[in-house]
């Protein structure tokens, strides 16, 4: 099965919340995401709403269910009595949980197993409840497994910001080989893989190629990214032509 594709719209939403006007519609790219064939669409709302709303939330959970009933839904975030509560009225197919602080001006490490055992016990066995499953933000150390199988995660999503910000080929195949043992480790006691952050059309196939199983990758920032690239040229000819340029 190929790895699935969840479009993480967090970066969407930051760019709309520069004015207080309702574009770039996170709902409206999101169905063009999913019209694309997208598998679903991530967001990582943060407490201090700088970019995903709680509002926005709602309403992709709204237009999912009524558009692309089999796309799944992914809320990402740390498990605040707030966010999981979100999580219960939203509704997701799956709650990936990320241990960061609310000042945080990004995901930059994953859980500390051990330390959060109790926390991460209660709230998989929570969500697990209402039906959602549940992956676990995780760093790529093969170490940390046996801590995520053991709160009652289903799977975990590797944290790849180090491999996306590994530059020379040496240290990426490094990463990819920590990835790989990591995803190992998870597969042989029965859990899913997710991984995220920092992947790009660059770094994403050789990625897939060494870890064949990853059931998903959410990626936000390098796809939004490329998009803005790739649409760059006819968006500057339709403005031309509204400025009566007929060159
Ligand atoms: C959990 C994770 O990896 C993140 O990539 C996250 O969703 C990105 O958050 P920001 O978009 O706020 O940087
Ligand atoms: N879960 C990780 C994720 O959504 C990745 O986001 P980004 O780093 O690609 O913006």
């Amino acid at each position: 099965m190929p790895t699935h594709l969840s479009v993480n719209v967090n970066a969407i939403a930051q760019l709309r919340n520069r004015r207080n006007l309702p574009w770039p519609s996170v709902v409206g790219l999101s169905r063009i995401a999913m019209q694309a064939g997208a598998y679903g669409i991530t967001v990582h709302p943060r407490p201090d709403e700088r970019h995903i709303r709680r509002t926005d939330v709602f309403d992709l959970s709204d237009m999912l269910r009524k558009e692309f009933p089999a796309a799944e839904f992914n809320i990402e975030g740390y498990p605040s009595e707030d966010f999981l509560e979100l999580c219960e009225k939203a509704k997701p197919a799956q709650v990936t949980l990320v241990p960061d602080d609310p000042a945080q001006a990004t995901s930059d490490h994953g859980w500390d197993v051990a330390k959060d055992s109790a926390l991460l016990t209660r709230v998989c066995s929570r969500l697990k409840a209402r039906g959602f499953r549940v992956s676990l933000f995780l760093d790529a150390d093969p170490a940390l497994v046996a801590g995520a199988k053991a709160v009652g995660a289903d799977r975990i999503e590797l944290y790849t910001g180090p491999y996306g910000s590994a530059f020379a080929e040496h240290e990426a195949a490094a990463e990819r080989e920590k990835l790989k043992r990591t995803a190992q480790a998870a597969e042989a006691v029965g859990l899913g893989v997710n991984a995220g952050h920092d992947l790009t059309l660059d770094n994403l196939p050789p990625l897939i190629a060494a870890i064949p199983s990853i059931a998903e990758v959410s990626i936000g920032h390098g796809l939004v990214a490329e998009a803005l690239i790739r649409g760059m040229t006819e968006t500057v000819k339709l403005y031309r032509r509204a400025c009566g340029d007929k060159g």
